[in-house]
């Protein structure tokens, strides 16, 4: 069996996000791991998440980077801190910006795969940059700027 996700340690309060919340039985509860330096997770589209007939509509491969990069963001403090990622207090990430570029078309039908280097932590801000490759094509490039959420945010106010 794989080890937990990062997704698997959000809190209850933050796990309904339409991207990466275990709870959203309708989002797309993507789910990352470490594989040595680089965040990983892959993910299957389904028929529905296309632009035009055998592509990937962009917006899927956007949401993907945003929340891959929110994950990343959280499991990096964890480890720089040398904290275990179930300990308390949580670090909880939203995307401040999300810069995606988008290189060549995405064929729609075979499994995505995001990848994610940490380019920056600083104070609440870490920068967060991945690619999306399709049976080992790179067809798009992203950066997520994630900062710690701020503790009223989790409350709806
Ligand atoms: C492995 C982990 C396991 C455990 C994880 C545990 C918990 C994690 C749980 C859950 C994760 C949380 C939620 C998951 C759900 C969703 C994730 C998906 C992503 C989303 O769907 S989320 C929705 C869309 N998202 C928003 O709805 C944000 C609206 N927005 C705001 O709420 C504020 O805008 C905020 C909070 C972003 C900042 O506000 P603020 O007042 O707290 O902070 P402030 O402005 O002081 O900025 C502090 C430093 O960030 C820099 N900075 C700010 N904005 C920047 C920008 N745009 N570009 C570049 N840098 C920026 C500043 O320059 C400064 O940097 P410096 O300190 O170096 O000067």
């Amino acid at each position: 069996m794989s080890e937990p996700a990062f997704q698997d340690f959000y809190p209850e309060n933050v796990a309904h996000c339409y991207g990466c919340g275990r709870l959203n039985a309708s989002g797309h509860r993507i789910q990352t791991r470490w594989e040595g330096e680089e965040s990983v997770t892959r993910f299957q589209p389904r028929p529905e998440h296309m632009a035009i007939p055998g592509f990937v509509y962009g917006g899927l491969i956007a949401s993907l980077v945003d929340c891959h990069g929110t994950g990343t963001a959280a499991a990096a403090m964890y480890r720089q801190e040398g904290r275990a990622m179930d300990s308390l207090p949580a670090y909880r990430f939203v995307t401040a910006s999300l810069h995606v570029d988008y290189l060549r078309p995405t064929p729609l039908g075979g499994e995505l795969e995001i990848r994610g280097r940490v380019k920056e932590i600083k104070g609440r801000r870490v920068v967060v940059e991945a690619t999306v490759s399709a049976a080992g094509l790179t067809t798009a490039r992203g950066e997520v700027v994630a900062v710690q959420m701020p503790d009223h945010f989790s409350q709806g106010s």
